[in-house]
Formats: C-alpha cells, structure tokens, sequence
C-alpha cells in the first residue's frame, strides 16, 4: 500500500522487517480467518483503557470511541475504543493486513473516518485533516522511507524545522538562519546524526535513514508521535541503537508514543501496554504479560508463543 509521505515523495529503499536470530518476528502470520475460536471474538478487546500499566495522568491525551473505516462497504478498521494516557508507550501488533497502519492513517488524518469519534486532549478532531493534527502535535513516520534521495541529512531536517515553522515564518525562517541551525544541530545530535549532517540520503544506512525520519518528525516537537514500523528494512546490527533512540525519545520528553512492530523483542522493551490487532477489531490491549499470557490472542496467533 502507497503511503503519502511526511516530508516530500519517497525516494528511498523500503524493505520488510528483518528477522532477528532467535526472535519472534511476527509478520507474516496472517490467515487467521476463519480459524476456530477467533471468528466472533475479534472486537471485544479485553481491558481497553482500563489497562494495569501506569497512565501518568487522569485525562487520556487519546480517546477513541468506535473508530472505524470501511472502503466500499468493506471495514478495514471497525468500532475501535481505547484511550491512551500522557506518556505512555502503546505497541500494536497484530498479522500482516490486521489494520494496524490503517489505524494510524486514521489517527493522523490520512484516511477519514467512516464512524466514530477521536478526541486530542479531550477535544473532537475526527474531522480535522493531517496539517491541522500535526499542528495539535500529532506526527507520524511510515512504514516506507519518506526520504528525497538527494537531499543531505540536514537539508531535511533544516526543511522540517520550516515546515513545522509554518509558512508565514518562512521569511523569518531565512532571515533567522542560525537559529534554525542550531535547531537542526541540536536534533541531529539527539538522533545521533551529526557526523553524517552533509550525507545524502541514499547514502545512508536504513537504520540511518530511520533515525533521519525520527530527526524530520522530532523537530516539530510534536507530543504525540505514531512510529509504523520503524525497524523495517533495518539490519540486525541497527536495530539495538535505533530501539534506544526511540526509548531516549520517549523518556527524554516524557512524549507519548504509539508504535507498529513486528519484532516482539523489540517493543516488549518498550511497551507499557500492547495492543492487538486482528481482523480490524482490537483484540486486546494490556500490560504486555496480560496481552501475552491471554488465550484468546494466542489462539488469534495460531496457538504460537508471542
Ligand atoms: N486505501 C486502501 N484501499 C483499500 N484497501 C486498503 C487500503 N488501505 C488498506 N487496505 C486494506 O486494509 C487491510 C489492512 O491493511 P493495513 O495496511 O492497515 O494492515 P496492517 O495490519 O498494517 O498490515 P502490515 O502488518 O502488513 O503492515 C488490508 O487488507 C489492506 O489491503
């Protein structure tokens, strides 16, 4: 599926989540319907919202009350309610065409809601589109590359701190140019990119061009960010130093994070609260040993260990 990009036309490689030795990579375990015990049980999560993990703050910063999206009568996303407090760190996961990503299009705008309601710090923004979001503070990278291949790492981000400046501060923006430079410095750093600042794109390692995704999101401090698979694409020997960018962007800020990922090992170290996905219906959401230790998402799993 064509994914619309954050910061210009994809130009660079995409690729499939690469397998960890000795880990559990759950892509790939779809055709789940139709399998005895899941038909009719998919769409009564169990406890949404209500989780045991620690939610920082009494009001949700996410609310979803039956959100859902059908094309041509067919549901993709169906009646899907939780909330997600200030800070907290959500992981979906769920098998390949289960509706994860088109859950994110439908938080950060992208696709428009068939049905429901989706409340940003208490406030209904169902029907606002992606720049307005991304100006409450929502702000998204996709499961494929959203880079222009030719442009140099601080290019893009110097592009996003401009962007995120919106377009009447473009003058100043020119005029104010060391300001935006120690603001793309200084989110270069924090991504661990500074010594690759005047490399192009596609010069980069995938696990590079991830963290340059995270520098392009990063720098318009958005508070809510959704991470679509981030580790896709990314050689093994990557992955340990970008799952440690993104704990460090999580902590760091105290932001709230919501994150696609096959790679158990990964988000299992991240996670307050997983999610599972199937069918289009939240299966499940709660402290990762609840979600894994819950028979009907190991069923939903084909009675594989998680
Ligand atoms: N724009 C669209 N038009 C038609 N069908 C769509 C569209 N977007 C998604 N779908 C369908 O919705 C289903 C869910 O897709 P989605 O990409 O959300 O799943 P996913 O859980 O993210 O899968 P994966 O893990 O493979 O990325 C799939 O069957 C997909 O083909």
């Amino acid at each position: 599926m064509e994914q619309p990009s954050a910061s210009g036309p994809g130009a660079g490689p995409s690729g499939a989540a690469a397998g960890l030795p000795g880990e559990t990579v759950l892509s790939g375990q779809a055709g789940l319907r139709g399998q005895p015990g899941v038909s009719g049980q998919a769409g009564v999560p169990r406890p949404v919202g209500g989780s045991t993990a620690a939610v920082r703050t009494a009001e949700p910063v996410l609310r979803l009350t039956g959100l859902g999206w059908s094309v041509r009568g067919v549901p993709i996303v169906e009646d899907v309610s939780f909330t997600v407090g200030e800070g907290e760190f959500v992981a979906f996961i769920g098998p390949n065409g289960a509706g994860k990503t088109s859950l994110f299009n439908l938080i950060s705008g992208i696709y428009p809601a068939s049905h429901g309601t989706l409340e940003l710090d208490g406030a209904d923004i169902t029907d606002l589109p992606v720049h307005a979001r991304a100006r409450r503070g929502i702000g998204r990278t996709f499961q494929t590359s959203s880079l222009w291949g030719g442009m140099t790492v601080a290019e893009h981000v110097r592009l996003a701190a401009q962007g995120a400046a919106g377009p009447a501060a473009s003058y100043r923006f020119w005029r104010r140019a060391d300001r935006y430079s120690a603001q793309v410095a200084e989110t270069l750093e924090r991504t661990d990119l500074g010594h690759r600042a005047d490399t192009v794109a596609n010069a980069l390692s995938h696990g590079e061009k991830r963290k340059l995704e995270l520098a392009v999101l990063l720098v318009a401090e958005p508070r809510l960010i959704l991470l679509d698979e981030p580790m896709a694409g990314v050689s093994a020997e990557e992955v340990p130093a970008l799952t440690e960018l993104i704990r460090s962007v999580h902590r760091e800020s105290g932001r709230t994070v919501l994150m696609v990922e096959h790679h158990m090992d990964v988000l299992l170290g991240l996670a307050d609260r997983l999610a599972v996905m199937h069918h289009g219906t939240l299966l499940a959401l709660d402290t990762p040993a609840a979600v894994m230790a819950d028979p009907t998402v190991q069923q939903a799993y084909l009675g594989e260990a998680l």
